[in-house]
């Protein structure tokens, strides 16, 4: 009988990216961290650069969206190796969401085991502002109720479990020590703690639909995220997530804001110095 189930990335493709990569550089990091739209210049801050484009590595997707340069920096972050994906992956591409995530799994080949993971998101909360800093306590996958998660298809072993459990995914102690680096900094006026909803664009959100997410308890909203943050924590990384508010969501009818990725991008490069000195801060820590 012909197999009837939707096939997802082979356990081969990660295996031969990962050797790629392992080839072409000597740095051996355990930190990596995904650069939301407009934050890639954070990987330009890195030391001892090793710079390769996505479209050098074997079934490596390629960016599509501007903000998203589509290369992997490996360098040390205030002495400690990392690698940066300047650019990430989404499922409005037309990615599946195993596709989207198919770095982390790659990332945890070659040793990564804590994952940093930043967004640009639109403020639901009505006490946020614009350009705020928000730590990822949770999460809402709206696609996953319709079946979408980067898990779904056979599981990997190799990789983790069938049914990992998702109540611990945003790891409590690196969030305390981030909160640490943004009371040094001075940081602490623009900080905020919430939960992070992905929805799957392109489109941005109606009014009606921003309301409903306020009520369910969304903090911020994005595009982005979820699928990487379950497949890190498949493979039992430890995980931050930090969304920087670019703009407010629109609640009211009364608005005449217009929800667009200028601003978006706009916003990221205003704060980008600031979280490139949370994320040293940070790295050096660790
Ligand atoms: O989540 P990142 O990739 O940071 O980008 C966010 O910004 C874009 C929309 O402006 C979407 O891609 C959304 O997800
Ligand atoms: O308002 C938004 N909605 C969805 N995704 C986003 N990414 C940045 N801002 C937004």
């Amino acid at each position: 009988m012909a197999c009837l189930m939707e096939s997802s990335v082979p356990l081969q493709s990660y295996k031969e990216a990962a050797e790629w990569i392992l080839a072409h550089t000597d740095q051996r990091p355990r930190i990596a961290v995904i650069c939301g739209s407009g934050l890639g210049t954070l990987a330009e801050t890195l030391e001892n650069k090793t710079v390769i484009p996505y479209e050098d590595i074997p079934h490596f997707p390629s960016s599509t969206v501007p903000g998203h340069a589509g290369r992997l920096v490996f360098g040390l972050l205030n002495g400690k190796q990392c690698v940066c994906m300047q650019g990430r992956f989404h499922i409005y591409e037309g990615y599946s969401m195993s596709t989207v995530a198919f770095p982390v799994r790659v990332f945890s080949l070659l040793g990564v085991d804590t994952l940093i993971v930043t967004n640009a998101a639109g403020g639901i909360n009505s006490n946020y502002s614009v350009g705020d800093i928000m730590f990822i306590k949770d999460h809402i996958n709206m696609p996953g109720f319709c079946g979408q998660n980067p898990l779904r298809g056979p599981n990997e072993d190799g990789f983790g479990v069938r049914f990992p459990c998702m109540s611990d995914a945003y790891d409590q102690h690196l969030r305390h020590l981030a909160m640490d680096c943004t009371q040094e900094l001075g940081l602490q006026d623009i900080v905020q703690e919430g939960i992070y909803c992905m929805l799957g664009g392109p489109s941005y959100e109606t009014i009606a639909e921003c309301n409903m997410l306020k009520l369910l308890g969304v903090d911020a909203v994005g595009m982005s995220t979820v699928p990487e943050v379950i497949t890190g924590r498949h493979c039992r990384m430890h995980i931050l997530g930090i969304s920087l508010i670019t703009n407010m969501a629109i609640l009211s009818y009364n608005s005449t804001a217009h929800a667009n990725h200028q601003e978006v991008l706009q916003t990221s490069q205003l704060r980008a110095a600031a979280l490139i000195a949370l994320l040293t801060n940070l790295v050096g820590k660790m």
